[in-house]
């Protein structure tokens, strides 16, 4: 790892050739043209441990025709290369998993078993799309006109740039560039400035995977020259499709700005997710899938539970068990083994909090447990909270939290909740619970989200496909063809057939 001295690694890996600060350009660690570089810090004692390049706009060029460069190449890889590229990327990612365990920790914060578990779902996805390689496949038919035979071939696009958040990096990337490698594309990523190190630990693997140079490039900035870092790689020619994962103003950016040369764009955006738990629900089941997923990485999900929706015949004794667990969490460094949840992953993520629970608690809501920020070594926690008499003047009533902190409100009826839990511009993913077979069904008609939960809280998943409507965005990562087709073109040709009697 380049360093100046100025810092302290505060762990070691049993692997160390997987810790690099620098950025990784056509199969080279590069600094940026300017020199600056930019502070990673522990969320978990706001310690900066290392430092990484702030590129900015005038380094993009060279990353992306080092893309270009090795996309001439890598086009012409067989499906079955590709395939086996991914499947060894796979699995040097499956050996390294203690070290990057341990990097993810120190960059999100979340504690160990969550890094584990985030790990383990991001493999699904070199897993799942090294098998998709070789299922890309167009079609023959014959259409109306005698002498005229049609068919259609899918060829991967170019070179891609992936946008992506602090909260999932490992999954993120591989859910973006397995998809990407697998169609044949090459791809730069743009790591959030708070974790560019473990991104840069899997461009690591990838190159010792065997992927050409440049096939996967990262660009790493801080928070300032991330809108003209990111704004360049958009306006860039050479650059055929972005995905990005991020907030609904950011992506309403990129898409703005992608419009200009019609570049193809996936968007991964804003939640504000709705849980609707019926009282013939399982309660043991509502609950254990909603903590999980709500508490999941300090409540930092897209797809994490915003508005719990209980009704009124177990909303008494929910309530009463929620509290009770939440009061169980035990908040700390997430390299702490006891810890069951970790800081937030940023100071900012605190400031919201406060805000939000204040706003809330100022217009007349109870706060049950929590609702303040915890003084502890320095890091960026907010205690476990619980809120309810939730008003729609209330700025929780409407955003989405992005922390440890759940609403309640009580309801009476299907038709009544399913109107209040689609009652905002976002379209993530929402949950309901019910043991009414009839009215799961309508719930997964009706709830206006691109993934609906039945019983359950997690529906994340490699054969799955990820991804909302409404202002949560556009697009389908991971699933069967649809994650893939993103990275494709389909070419149609017709063929004029001469002597068929
Ligand atoms: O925060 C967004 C991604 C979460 C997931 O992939 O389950």
């Amino acid at each position: 790892m380049g360093s100046s001295g100025k810092f302290e690694v505060p762990f070691t890996l049993n692997n160390p050739d997987l810790l690099h600060n620098l950025s990784f350009v056509n199969g080279e660690w590069v600094k940026s043209k300017s020199g600056k570089t930019f502070e990673v810090v522990d969320p978990g004692t706001g310690k900066a441990w290392t430092e990484c390049p702030t590129n900015d706009a005038s380094d993009v060029d060279a990353a992306v025709q080092s893309s270009h460069e090795s996309f001439e190449k890598y086009k012409k890889l067989s499906p079955r290369t590709r395939a086996q590229l991914l499947y060894k990327w796979d699995s040097l990612i499956r050996e390294n998993r203690e070290d990057i365990a341990t990097i993810l920790v120190y960059e999100t914060g979340k504690p160990r078993a969550e890094a584990y578990g985030e790990i383990d779902y991001s493999t699904g996805f070199t897993w799942w799309f090294a098998g998709e390689a070789e299922r890309i496949q167009g079609t023959v038919f014959t259409p109306a006109l005698p002498d005229r035979r049609v068919f259609t071939i899918k060829q991967p696009l170019g070179v891609t740039a992936a946008l992506v958040p602090w909260n999932f990096p490992i999954a993120m990337i591989l859910r973006k560039a397995g998809a990407a490698l697998a169609a044949g594309c090459t791809m730069i990523v743009k790591p959030s400035p708070e974790t560019p190190i473990t991104v840069l630990a899997l461009a690591y693997l990838a190159d010792k995977a065997g992927f050409p140079k440049g096939a996967l490039n990262v660009l790493t900035t801080d928070l300032e020259k991330t809108p003209e870092l990111s704004e360049a790689l958009c306006r860039h020619d050479l650059i055929k499709k972005v995905s990005f994962t991020g907030s609904t103003r950011v992506g309403k950016l990129v898409a703005k700005i992608c419009a200009d040369s019609l570049k193809k764009v996936t968007l991964e955006l804003g939640g504000n997710c709705p849980v609707l738990i019926f009282d013939d629900a399982n309660i043991d089941q509502a609950m254990s899938q909603i903590f999980a997923l709500k508490y999941r990485h300090a409540g930092q999900a897209c797809i994490t539970a915003n508005r719990v929706y209980v009704q009124s015949g177990i909303f008494d004794k929910f309530l009463k068990r929620w509290t009770a667990e939440t009061k169980k969490l035990v908040v700390g460094h997430g390299s702490d083994k006891a810890t069951t949840m970790g800081p937030v992953t940023t100071p900012r993520g605190v400031e919201k909090a406060i805000a939000l629970v204040e706003d809330a608690r100022a217009k007349g809501a109870t706060i049950h447990v929590g609702g303040k920020k915890l003084e502890r070594n320095g890091g960026y926690f907010f205690e476990p909270t619980v809120i309810t008499g939730i008003k729609p003047d209330m700025d929780i009533a409407s955003e989405e939290i992005f922390a440890p902190v759940c609403t309640f409100i009580k309801f009476e009826n299907e038709g009544e909740v399913v109107k209040a839990a689609n009652d905002t511009s976002m379209g993530l993913a929402s949950y309901c619970f019910t043991k009414n077979v009839d009215r799961l069904w309508r719930l997964f008609e009706n709830l206006e989200a691109g993934m609906i939960g039945l019983n359950t809280g997690n529906s994340s998943a490699a054969e799955s496909p990820f991804g909302g409507i409404k202002q949560s965005g556009y697009g389908k990562e991971s699933g069967k063809d649809v994650a893939v087709a993103e990275y494709l073109i389909t070419k149609t040709g017709t063929f004029t057939l001469e002597g068929q009697s």
